[in-house]
């Protein structure tokens, strides 16, 4: 894929290189289709989310995301590829100025519009996400690709809110949201060991990357797009092309749920 190209280079977004000197498992990366693994022995994902852990959603600066409380297991994902329980700690978009861009991981070279992480850590091993985040196996990400279509009316709740939230820094508080209805139906999925997108960039994430995307339409992205960077009272720049390149895969496989 074209974005090989920004590997060594410096990403306008990024500061730091973009890739890590020495990171043999980086995210994002192109999933290959027919070089993806099917691994028969994949169990069934089981998520389980309880909407009443939902806290807020609020502008960090580089995307938008909503907290859940993770005191306890209350909301989880188990099976899978994953030995243990791991707990919702937030989720968040990354998405492109346009349609014809935005996702971080990209399926055969196919680029989608935006991509969903839903992030989890494993409350077996370890007490905290901040403790779970520098360990082998600390993290696991649900990755959805977002395509354009209908009106998705479960997103429809975040987008009316988004306004509220434009500047960095800003919160809204949140009453019951269920994450699940972001999920596509289909249980599909490809697995691999790889990182956090962003700095810390740390090896601890096990990805799941749904095979199906779900759909969403042209305004819902247009309201992401309207979100800003930059804090009240500083000159404003749109908060669009918050996605990192592509990574090397190195020795790594991807396995499939499916045959
Ligand atoms: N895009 S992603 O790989 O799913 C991703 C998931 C979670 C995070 C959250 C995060 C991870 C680490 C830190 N930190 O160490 O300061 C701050 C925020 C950052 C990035
Ligand atoms: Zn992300």
């Amino acid at each position: 894929c074209a974005s090989y190209r920004l590997r060594d280079g410096v990403h306008p977004l990024w500061q730091s290189p973009i890739t890590i000197p020495g990171g043999r498992r980086q995210s994002p990366i192109n999933i290959q289709w027919k070089d993806s693994v099917y691994d028969p022995h994949l169990k069934p994902l089981e998520i389980r989310y309880d909407p009443a852990t939902c806290l807020h959603m609020w502008n960090n600066g580089y995307s938008f995301l909503v907290e859940f409380e993770d005191s306890v297991d209350k909301s989880i994902i188990t099976g899978g590829p994953l030995e243990n329980n791991y707990r919702l700690k937030q989720f968040h978009f990354h998405w492109g100025a346009v349609n014809e861009w935005g996702s971080e991981h990209t399926v055969d070279c196919k680029v989608f519009p935006a991509e969903l992480h839903l992030v989890h850590w494993n409350s077996c091993k370890f007490s905290s996400f901040e403790e779970a985040l520098m360990e082998e196996n600390g993290l696991a990400v649900i990755g959805v690709f977002l395509k354009l279509g209908a009106n998705h009316s479960g997103l429809q709740k975040l987008v009316d809110a988004l306004p509220s939230i434009k500047h960095k820094d800003a919160l809204v508080e949140l009453d019951e949201f269920d994450p699940s209805c972001l999920l596509p139906s289909c249980p599909d999925y490809w697995t691999y060991a790889g990182s956090l997108t962003t700095p810390p960039l740390s090896e601890s994430v096990t990805w799941i990357i749904k095979k199906n995307a779900v759909e969403v339409d042209e305004d819902q992205l247009e309201v992401f797009r309207m979100l800003l960077f930059t804090p009240s009272g500083e000159e404003e720049k749109r908060m669009v092309d918050n996605f990192r390149p592509l990574q090397p895969i190195m020795d790594r496989t991807v396995r499939s749920s499916f045959p």
